[in-house]
């Protein structure tokens, strides 16, 4: 099979393109004068023999702050007589009031790369007056998401607790959270996944066959529609097309209102709005559920087998016989539509523009696309996408070079040691999983922008060492295996069937979500495969 070398083109000098930040080896240290010697614990020494006592990672005098649970942060003026000796990590200093607030919430990953090199891997920042700790270095978190679970918890205003719902997996934790966690994995298990491939390559099929009658399509919401379609309609099985664009507007108002301030003044604030979305949305999502209900009842399946939303409403645990309850499948129906699309939308859209910047890239992904074809046949499957390695290498290395969510804030539940500084108990946390995966990585030190999808082919690549983009511990994405086998999808229908033409491959962008200004336009054809 000839293929017509034709690849992703770049029409616009790169003019915009911000230099790769310099690479400097620092030297984060506290120099003790009568040597003269770098202390090797990097900080001063108090600090050092705080972190010495007893066995590293250690929690010192656990105080168990639930009281203060649902209260405000704590400021810091009330902490300063009861901090046992350790000093507050050190402080950010930002603008008055507002702090860093502004700078640290439009790009949190970048935000930490000087301060993580002026301050040490954990520092504290203050937003309105209060105290947040950003933790950063790979052992950190993974002592404080994974490890040690009591330290930290979700952070659950009452907005988000009324917006999200009080049974969702995001605002839970400890045993509650387990229980809907056990219920709710099993069917993101690889093999459960399995079942909606075939479901997920037509879907993806149609959208690009689509993208290609017209001159040229803005991307940023194709790739909502697309990965909006596929959560909604391939995997939990819920019809939403007729209401689509509606809907999409009124997620990406909820997801607004989950983060704001949760003051209800109707239209005029974010919240107010996000209040009236998840009114309409959940009209949809209670129709689904009843249609889900029906086909359980009248034994379901269809001819590709049951959609997420029927096995979530069959689903018993072996062991307990316990079942979701329609309250707690309504919640994380609600959860997995939000989560599961505007991110994987992030990652393709990333992915298009590196794609277009590096066409060797995707004339290797053509190559192994041909192989596949040959072995397996066009149409996909596990074993397809096994059997392309490159691709997942593909989509690891975009989720690493952008980052899709930078640090999940947490709420500091007992007074804790790390590195030598005392958090206290009522703090914001923000672990940055974003920093940790870009910049946080020993094995390729200095490359954090280069795109090479090859690092994650070698030996020591296929470790997961710091790659976390998905987070860690109990609240470790559920949609993790989803998103990449989504991912791998579009990229091989990209790469067998379709040429993409983008006008400006450094183009400026806007935050939250980070993504280019101009709406990325791109230009599908068909490919001539010979
Ligand atoms: C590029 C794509 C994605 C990224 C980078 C991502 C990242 C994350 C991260 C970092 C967390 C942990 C948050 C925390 O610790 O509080 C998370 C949680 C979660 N994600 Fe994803 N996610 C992606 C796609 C998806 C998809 C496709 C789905 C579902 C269909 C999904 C469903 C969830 C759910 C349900 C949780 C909450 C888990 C829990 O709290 O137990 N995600 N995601």
């Amino acid at each position: 099979m000839g293929t017509k070398a034709t690849q992703l083109r770049q029409t616009t000098p790169p003019t915009g393109r911000s230099p790769p930040a310099p690479v400097r080896a620092v030297a984060h240290g506290w120099r003790d004068p009568s040597s003269n010697r770098f202390n090797q614990s990097n900080r001063c020494p108090t600090a050092w023999q705080a972190r010495h006592v007893g066995p590293r990672g250690a929690s010192l005098a656990p105080r168990v702050a639930d009281a203060r649970s649902g209260e405000p942060p704590v400021a810091e003026e009330a902490l300063e007589g009861d901090l046992d000796g350790l000093p507050l990590p050190p402080l950010s200093k930002g603008p008055p009031l507002v702090g860093d607030f502004f700078t640290f919430i439009a790009n949190q990953t970048q935000y930490s790369v000087e301060r993580v090199k002026e301050l040490g891997p954990v520092f504290r920042l203050k937003i309105f007056g209060f105290n947040c700790v950003v933790i950063t270095g790979d052992a950190n978190l993974r002592r404080v998401l994974q490890d040690e679970r009591d330290l930290l918890k979700a952070v659950t205003t009452k907005a988000q607790l009324f917006l999200q719902g009080s049974s969702s997996l995001s605002v839970l934790d400890g045993p509650p959270h387990t229980r809907v966690r056990r219920l709710t994995a099993p069917s993101f298990s690889m093999a459960a996944l399995g079942t909606h491939i075939s479901d997920i390559q037509a879907t993806a099929m149609d959208f690009f066959s689509e993208w290609a009658e017209q001159p040229s399509v803005k991307f940023t919401d194709e790739a909502r529609r697309l990965t909006f379609r596929v959560i909604s309609d391939d995997i939990l099985g819920m019809d939403l097309s007729a209401g689509e664009a509606q809907l999409i507007a009124d997620f990406t108002k909820y997801i607004r209102g989950i983060f704001s301030f949760g003051i209800n003044l109707g239209p005029f604030t974010k919240y107010g709005r996000a209040v009236r979305s998840k009114e309409r949305m959940l009209k949809s999502v209670d129709k689904g559920l009843e249609e889900a209900k029906r086909a359980a009842e009248a034994g379901g399946g269809g001819t590709r087998g049951p959609k997420l939303l029927e096995k979530l409403w069959k689903f018993r645990d072996e062991e307990t016989g316990e079942r979701l309850t329609e309250d707690e499948i309504r919640d994380q129906v609600l959860l997995l539509l939000v989560a599961g699309y505007a991110t994987t939308a992030n990652t393709l859209i990333f992915l298009m523009l590196e794609l277009g910047r590096n066409p060797q890239v995707l004339e290797r992904l053509r190559e192994e696309q041909a192989a596949v074809v040959a072995a397996h046949g066009p149409g996909m499957s596990l074993e397809a996408l096994e059997a392309m390695p490159y691709a997942e290498a593909c989509v690891k290395e975009g989720l690493r070079v952008n980052v899709v969510v930078h640090g999940p804030p947490r709420k500091v539940v007992t007074d804790f040691e790390i590195e030598g500084y005392r958090v206290p108990a009522g703090w914001t946390a923000f672990p940055l999983i974003g920093h940790v995966t870009k910049h946080g990585d020993s094995r390729w030190p200095g490359e954090h922008d280069v795109f090479n999808p090859d690092r994650h082919l070698t030996e020591e690549g296929r470790k997961p060492g710091s790659w976390v983009p998905f987070g860690l511990g109990p609240h470790v994405c559920l949609g993790r295996n989803l998103s990449i086998l989504e991912a791998k999808i579009f990229l091989a229908t990209l790469a067998r069937y379709f040429e993409a033409s983008i006008n400006d491959l450094y183009p400026e962008y806007r935050t939250q979500p980070r993504e280019p200004k101009d709406g990325l336009p791109i230009t599908f054809t068909r490919r001539s495969i010979e």
